[in-house]
């Protein structure tokens, strides 16, 4: 049997798959946790997909490998290759005023739309290396090469500088449609041209893994976590997937670069060769993890005090902005309840006002995408929730599908990586099995939050 490994280096923890090439059964698997904060130090990741590999057996009988990761993250190097300091992360929001300038400086969010497909946010690396030149003048100077965390793992595995079309279309200086760097608005944003890592094309080859001195296993380009994930899970043009993970997002695979000037959509590059535009919230899996302790509950028990309560939470609306937000572009924003009354002093109101809003926040970015798709699937650490699956539809005005629980973005990696080893098409493996979800549509829901954080 040929296996590949797939790598997911998300927020919270790092994930590793080993599946067989020819089928995509899984054979084995391992995780280990990262680091808390939103500056981080890459040897960290290292550390961690280390013990991740180790757990799931190692790279025995793997021919390829692929590194799928969070996207956005600055990784800056100096001219031995050595980290210039801590990676800023795409939730850390320190960068919001060197957004704002830049998009003011190239003539408003339309220029950067046509420039590079997004408008850049506190997310985006561009911004990250603004706020570099102009907080930390002697870390940009020291600042020989700059990457993504996908790029700085696949160059720790296997010494090659290299990158692809999903993740450079995070930076906000490579444009998904014209396949190419916009280092003019690098040098203006960083005042110099720090050396980028080469695109590769969706199935180039990497380089080899030399860091275990496992053999020959091939490396490929790897990806942005979104697009593995949008790989992994199979989504098909006419599908809508939603991810439930410390950040939320809605994304579809389109044919065609997008644009838009209002800043909601991001105008990624897919990991295909096509696109996924795509809407991102700050905020999504965690806004369960922190209601649940408040509660001093664990998450089975915080679903189910949330089913155990009326729908619309007896009019308790809980908007989850706990780490600012993105999308909507409130970087400063804090969370809130409104609503409170005697008769809403209860666990279970505020556990169903939390999933509620949570899943009013994603009902958001879902119609920002302004897509009426044949499918919504709901994917993600959060998706694994039975309140959320079961309220979603409500919320969503339309059923979700459900697929089995999985670690979707380090499967989308071990596709990357099995189509580098032949076809034209990645590999068709089989699906597993899915969950459809409906409920009667509760547009109430929906209306009384969007008053309360006052947008409608
Ligand atoms: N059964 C569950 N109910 C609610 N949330 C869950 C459940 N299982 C995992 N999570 C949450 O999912 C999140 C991790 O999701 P994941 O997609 O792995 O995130 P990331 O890829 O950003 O690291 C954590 O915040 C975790 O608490
Ligand atoms: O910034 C974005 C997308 O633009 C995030 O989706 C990051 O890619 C982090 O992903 P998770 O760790 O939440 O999966």
């Amino acid at each position: 049997m040929t296996l590949v490994a797939g790598v997911d280096s998300s927020t919270q923890s790092c994930k590793v798959v080993i599946r067989d090439a020819r089928t995509g059964t899984l054979v084995r698997q391992g995780r280990a946790a990262h680091p808390e904060g939103t500056e981080v130090d890459p040897e960290a990741w290292w550390e961690a997909l280390r013990e991740a590999l180790t757990r799931a057996g190692g790279l025995d009988g793997v021919e390829a490998m692929s590194v799928g990761a969070q996207q956005h993250g600055m990784v800056c190097l100096d001219d031995s290759g050595d980290v210039v300091r801590k990676a800023l992360l795409w939730n850390d929001t320190r960068s919001a005023g060197a957004a704002a300038d830049l998009v003011r400086e190239l003539g408003g969010p339309e220029r950067w739309a046509e420039a590079v497909g997004s408008v850049p946010v506190a997310s985006f690396t561009v911004t990250k290396l603004r706020w570099l030149a102009e907080h930390e003048p002697d870390s940009a100077r020291r600042t020989a090469k700059v990457c993504l965390p996908h790029d700085w793992l696949t160059w720790r595995l296997g010494g090659e500088f290299v990158t692809d079309r999903g993740d450079a279309s995070g930076t906000g200086y490579w444009s998904p449609a014209a396949g190419e760097y916009r280092t003019d608005l690098l040098r203006a944003a960083f005042g110099a041209l720090p050396e980028l890592p080469e695109v590769l094309g969706p199935r180039d080859g990497a380089g080899e893994v030399k860091a275990f001195g496992d053999g020959t296993v091939r490396l490929a380009p790897g990806t942005g976590d979104n697009m593995a994930a949008a790989l992994g899970v199979g989504a098909l043009p006419g599908d809508v997937v939603v991810s439930i993970g410390t950040s939320g997002t809605a994304f579809a695979v389109a044919g065609s670069p997008s644009a838009d000037p209002s800043g909601a959509v991001a105008g990624f590059a897919d990991a295909t060769g096509r696109f996924l535009p795509l809407v991102a919230t700050l905020n999504a899996a965690r806004v369960l993890d922190a209601t649940a302790r408040l509660l001093g509950v664990g998450l089975d028990e915080l679903d189910r005090l949330a089913l155990a309560a009326p729908a619309g939470a007896g009019g308790l609306v809980y908007v989850p902005y706990l780490e600012g937000e993105r999308t909507p572009n409130l970087p400063s924003a804090t969370g809130s309840l409104h609503g409170l009354t005697l008769g809403t002093s209860t666990p279970a109101h505020l556990a169903r006002a939390a999933v509620e809003g949570l899943l009013c926040h994603l009902a958001d970015a879902f119609d920002a995408l302004g897509l009426d798709p044949a499918r919504v699937l709901l994917i993600g650490g959060g998706a694994r929730s039975e309140a959320v699956r079961r309220i979603a539809p409500a919320v969503f005005g339309r059923p979700v599908v459900v697929p089995e629980p999985g670690e979707y973005v380090a499967d989308g990696a071990a596709r990357q990586a099995a189509w580098l080893l032949g076809g034209d098409e990645p590999p068709a493996w089989e699906a597993g099995g899915s969950e459809r979800y409906e409920a009667d549509p509760a547009p109430g829901i929906r209306d009384r939050y969007a008053e309360v954080r006052g947008l409608r």
